[in-house]
């Protein structure tokens, strides 16, 4: 029987995360392609996310997204990351519904350290930390309504990370705990 391509595994979470990271490695362990819907984003429209955010404004990018975002889910077998404001759009959250949506959290102190640097709009300039907070405090409901997995990556390197999310998609146990951790 043919089945339609779907993901392995997508990743969510706020930014910083580590869903770019951790999903890359993911993908490689797997032996599977990576995909980032950010950099689909950037790829499909010839520009920068800045770029985007600055030209035509952030509802002009969820739109983008939203609209990529569907084509990976229907179109796209392997990893695939989602940046960490897809899940504000009740049409993806609607779409990621069924599949392996795994959940990366982390604290704010560590979230914004993680998130510095260019490339996040949302984040740059002014009290970072309190965006940041006002950021969790919105979407943290809207993270757990998808996942099917919550993961830490607080204290914890990425091989370790990635380690839990396998033995989690090959049990499929979304609360297996890795054996990695187990001392
Ligand atoms: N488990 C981890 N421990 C320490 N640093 C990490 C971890 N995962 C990711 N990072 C670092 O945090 C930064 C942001 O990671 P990234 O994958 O871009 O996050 P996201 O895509 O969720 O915004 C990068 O510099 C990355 O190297
Ligand atoms: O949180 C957000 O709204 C955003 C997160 C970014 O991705 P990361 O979560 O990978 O940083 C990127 O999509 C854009 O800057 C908006
Ligand atoms: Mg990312």
């Amino acid at each position: 029987m043919n089945h339609p391509a779907r993901p392995v595994a997508v990743l969510v979470g706020p930014p910083g995360a580590g869903k770019t990271t951790i999903g890359r490695k993911l993908a490689r362990r797997l032996d599977v392609p990576f995909r980032d819907a950010d950099q689909m984003i950037e790829e499909a429209e010839g520009r920068s996310i800045p770029e985007i955010f600055a030209d035509a404004g952030e509802p002009a990018f969820r739109a983008i997204e939203e609209r990529v975002v569907a084509e990976a889910l229907e179109t796209f077998s392997g990893v695939l990351s989602l940046g960490g404001g897809a899940v504000l759009s009740a049409t993806t959250r609607a779409r990621l519904r069924g599949h392996r949506v795994i959940h990366l959290t982390i604290g704010v102190a560590e979230g914004v350290r993680r998130s510095r640097g260019a490339g996040r709009p949302l984040l740059a300039g002014g009290d970072v930390t309190a965006r940041y907070q006002a950021l969790l405090t919105e979407r943290a409901p809207l993270y757990r309504e998808v996942a099917w997995s919550t993961v830490s990556t607080e204290r914890r390197s990425s091989g370790k990370v990635v380690t839990e999310i396998v033995d989690r998609l090959e049990s499929g146990d979304p609360h297996a705990r890795s054996t990695a951790d187990r001392s």
